[in-house]
């Protein structure tokens, strides 16, 4: 039975970016950012079955251009909803409904907006909690020095202790499906903030941080497109 699985998820407006398209379907270097994302994930060693999380207005939209750019990557589609933790939710259920998920099987969430990501980066992940960690989040380190605090009151702070946290996040699924299982809060962030507040005491030492790649931007303004262009294969 597979036992990797990716829940990416495509279902925001990028309100950031502007725009009438939302960000993931913008062509870059001859396919849209979307389909960049999923093949990243398709050529990896690890091929994870995927789970694309779509808004339901740009499914057939979706549809049409994976007959216009005859793309041939396997996925399965669901709906998104209002907030990232809503559309994970639904592709977290979704997955359900189509398989009994085995819990030792092993669950990544990834941004439809980070295209630039590297195949190893994805492998290692993987591999990292098939070795043991619950969960395992790639993050880089700041290379600007780092304050806390507002305009008119700051301190620097040791930036050796602060990671700027990436997608793929990769868990235990019976970790992730549990932790999807709670009430929404607003200082979920990312996948890691939802599995840690659904039992501080359960994660402990589990979820580790695992080097990440400056280059694996999150594309959230329109500077971070050229950026994009010139680095995608
Ligand atoms: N309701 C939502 C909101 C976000 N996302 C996805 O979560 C990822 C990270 O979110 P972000 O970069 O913030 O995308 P947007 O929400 O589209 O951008 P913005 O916040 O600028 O509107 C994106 O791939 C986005 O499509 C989603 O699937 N469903
Ligand atoms: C999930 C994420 O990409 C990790 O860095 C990030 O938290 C998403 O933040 P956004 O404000 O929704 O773009």
């Amino acid at each position: 039975m597979e036992q990797n699985y990716v829940i990416i998820v495509a279902a925001g407006t990028g309100s950031r970016m502007g725009g009438n398209l939302p960000k993931q379907f913008i062509p870059i270097n001859g396919k849209p950012i979307l389909m960049h994302t999923l093949l990243k994930f398709h050529l990896s060693e690890t091929k994870p079955k995927i789970m694309l999380v779509l808004s339901s207005e740009m499914e057939s939209y979706w549809k049409k251009l994976c007959l216009e750019y005859d793309f041939q990557v396997p996925h399965e589609l669901c709906h998104g909803g209002d907030s990232r933790f809503q559309s994970v939710k639904n592709g977290l259920a979704k997955l359900r409904s189509l398989i009994e998920v085995p819990a030792n099987a092993i669950i990544a969430v990834h941004d439809a907006a980070r295209p630039l990501l590297s195949t190893q980066l994805i492998d290692a992940l993987y591999q990292e909690v098939a070795n043991g960690p619950h969960a395992v989040i790639p993050a880089v380190q700041s290379s600007s020095s780092v304050r806390f605090g507002n305009e008119n009151k700051s301190e620097a702070v040791d930036r050796n202790q602060v990671w700027l946290v990436q997608t793929p996040q990769v868990f235990q699924a019976a970790l992730l499906l549990e932790a999807y299982d709670q009430e929404e809060s607003a200082s979920f962030t990312d996948d890691a903030s939802v599995v840690e507040n659904w039992n501080e005491n359960k994660m402990s030492n589990n979820l580790l941080i695992f080097p990440g790649e400056h280059q694996n931007l999150k594309i959230t303004y329109q500077e971070d497109l050229a950026i994009a262009q010139l680095l995608l294969e």
